[in-house]
């Protein structure tokens, strides 16, 4: 059995990634809101339309600081932000949720989400995503190679280099495959498992275009970089 080693310059990749990862949060004083006092459904919506919308910046700021991403066709760069944002934020916010809040809040986020006009046959998938991402208890590094790995996806609609976007993948899913061996030992098929959320993730693609449409007969207001993410209004 051959001994797993991360080469040195995997190493300065996989630090380039986690810090990037670590540099862009959302606001604390964005997802503190969420925990104040009692709010309405249309309160609720506005709130998490606000941590949407920053979740998002969050997101291309992160994807700007992927090696090799900037170098990429323009075209391609934006096609692959649309094509991915979604997934991302569900990553993110699986993550935000299941591990970042203290105990007690997580409860008080679940509330909020479920009482903002949200149909249930979105919020069922919704929370079962964040339940089997939590259950992983992935690792920082994990949790923001995942996320790299998600956005570079090469098959995304209107992208015309597939193959520049493959071979920036590439080396993020071999130090991610490799990151998953030597930090689950045990478990020989925890890499398979985390490939595995991602094909769930792009099920949820289709849940939140559906909710996106709902919300919009609704009238629901979005926010002009949500609008320009999701080619909406
Ligand atoms: C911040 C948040 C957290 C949990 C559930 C939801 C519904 C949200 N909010 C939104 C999401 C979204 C996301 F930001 C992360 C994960 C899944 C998502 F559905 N997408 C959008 C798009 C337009 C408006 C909003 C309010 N919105």
């Amino acid at each position: 059995k051959e001994k797993v080693e991360i080469t040195k310059e995997q190493e300065a990749l996989m630090k380039l990634i986690v810090d990037a990862y670590n540099k862009h949060q959302i606001p604390q004083d964005v997802t503190k809101k969420l925990l104040q006092e009692q709010y309405s459904t249309e309160e609720n919506f506005i709130l998490l339309t606000e941590i949407a919308t920053s979740q998002v910046q969050v997101l291309v700021e992160f994807t700007k600081n992927i090696p090799g991403f900037l170098s990429l066709d323009h075209e391609d760069q934006i096609a692959l932000l649309k094509g991915s944002a979604v997934e991302a934020m569900f990553l993110r916010s699986a993550q935000v949720f299941s591990r970042k809040m203290p105990i007690g809040h997580t409860e008080v986020l679940e509330e909020r989400i479920r009482k903002s006009g949200i149909s249930e046959e979105f919020i069922t998938p919704l929370f079962n995503f964040y339940k089997s991402v939590g259950e992983l208890h992935m690792s920082l590094e994990e949790q923001a190679l995942l996320t790299a790995v998600t956005i570079l996806t090469p098959d995304r609609p209107y992208v015309k280099d597939q193959q520049t976007v493959e071979l920036l993948q590439e080396p993020m899913v071999d130090l991610l495959k490799k990151l998953c061996v030597l930090q689950h030992p045990q478990e020989p098929q925890y890499f398979a498992r985390l490939l595995g959320r991602l094909t769930e993730l792009r099920t949820l693609n289709h849940y939140h275009a559906e909710m996106l449409t709902s919300w919009r007969v609704n009238d629901h207001k979005f926010t002009p970089l949500l609008c320009e993410i999701w080619d909406v209004q």
